[in-house]
């Protein structure tokens, strides 16, 4: 990132303001060290009359709320000359790169080369790599949230576990120079400064070991999230039947503590399995994201969860038959997703050089 006057506040670009995205948007404001524009989609009418209401376990009744602009499309700052450039662009978006448009095209209209850093605060594996060729000269920042906020009914965050999260810079095998990799470190210290900002409500650390909060993280994404969307289920009833547990989830995050250390050299302590087995109240019914998006029609976000931790164990020769399985049922559930949106069966061509056969209308 480019030099950014200390006395001035940061130019914030917000893509995704759903329940975490609004989350971020509002600690940095409340900080007073930022300034947000949040781009909107669905809610983008109802947040321009009435603001966001927040009901938030760490801010409290929050009414009438809106960032320092709304926006309903990614602004340009190549072609709007007269708009400063953004010191960063945080993405909350979930992650479907099965699903076009990606989102490393939907952003570059409001990238300044050299000077935008890139907060992915998204769940999974190797989500950085699309950006660290699509945009080679900008940080990359890699952010980690264990939070619970959904918005229902458009423009409403309901705001339910308490915010803890952790930002840090991914590291980029091309940008190479030390002067990169410290301008890098130097962009995630100044936005964990804004966030921090805020207050005791919230907590957000510099994470200096990316590699291993990611996949620590992904012990209970690559678990928990696949299994409850296959199922339908919350962690709590999946804890009340326990077979659940032994037969899927606890075998599912042996089958991440295999990959890490061979794939990446990440060596996750055994007891962080029953940590990230008991992580939610036992009795909250919690709906990890992936079930949330599956109950509501959407696209689930299972390649970055599931299918790159699944091809790196391939990669390394890890054995992770529970994984395979997993990953084969939740890209059935995609293509069910995909089908929803369409008007009629698509009947693929048989055969046709693909290993299941084809996939392209005939
Ligand atoms: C850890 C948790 C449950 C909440 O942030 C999550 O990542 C998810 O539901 O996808």
């Amino acid at each position: 990132m480019g030099s950014v006057d200390a006395y001035k506040k940061l130019q914030v670009l917000l893509v995704g303001s759903g329940g975490i995205g609004t989350m971020v948007a509002y600690a940095l404001e409340k900080g007073g060290k930022a300034e947000v524009a949040a781009v909107l989609r669905s809610n983008f009418e109802t947040v321009f009359e009435n603001g966001f209401t927040i009901h938030s376990v760490d801010h409290g009744e929050v009414l009438d709320w809106r960032p320092t602009s709304i926006l309903d499309s990614i602004p340009s700052v190549s072609e709007e000359s007269w708009r400063a450039p953004y010191d960063y662009v945080i993405v909350t978006t979930k992650n479907v790169p099965d699903i076009p448009p990606q989102i490393t095209d939907i952003i570059a209209p409001a990238i300044t080369p050299g000077h935008t850093a890139i907060v992915l605060i998204q769940n999974g594996l190797n989500i950085e790599r699309p950006f660290f060729s699509a945009f080679p000269a900008n940080p990359i920042l890699s952010g980690i949230t264990f939070s619970g906020a959904i918005e229902s009914p458009p423009g409403t965050i309901n705001h339910h576990n308490h915010e803890r999260t952790f930002i840090g810079v991914f590291d980029n095998p091309i940008a190479a120079s030390y002067s990169q990799k410290s301008r890098a470190i130097a962009a995630a210290r100044r936005l964990v400064d804004a966030y921090t900002a805020c207050g005791p409500e919230v907590d957000c650390t510099y994470e200096p070991d990316v590699a291993y909060s990611r996949w620590r993280k992904l012990l209970y994404n690559a678990s928990y999230n696949g299994v409850a969307a296959i199922l339908g289920m919350d962690t709590s009833r999946m804890r009340f039947t326990e077979h659940i547990i032994d037969d899927l989830i606890r075998p599912l995050m042996q089958e991440i503590r295999a990959t890490a250390k061979a794939a990446a050299g990440v060596e996750l302590e055994e007891k962080l399995v029953e940590t990230m087995i008991t992580a939610d109240v036992y009795d909250k019914f919690f709906k990890p994201s992936m079930l949330q998006d599956m109950e509501k029609g959407k696209f689930i976000e299972f390649e970055n969860l599931v299918g790159e931790p699944l091809r790196e164990a391939e990669r390394v020769g890890v054995e992770t038959p529970t994984l395979k399985v997993v990953y084969g049922l939740l890209k059935g559930l995609q293509f069910k997703a995909g089908e929803r949106n369409l008007e009629d069966v698509v009947v693929p061509r048989s055969g046709e050089g693909l290993r299941y056969g084809g996939c392209g209308k005939s």
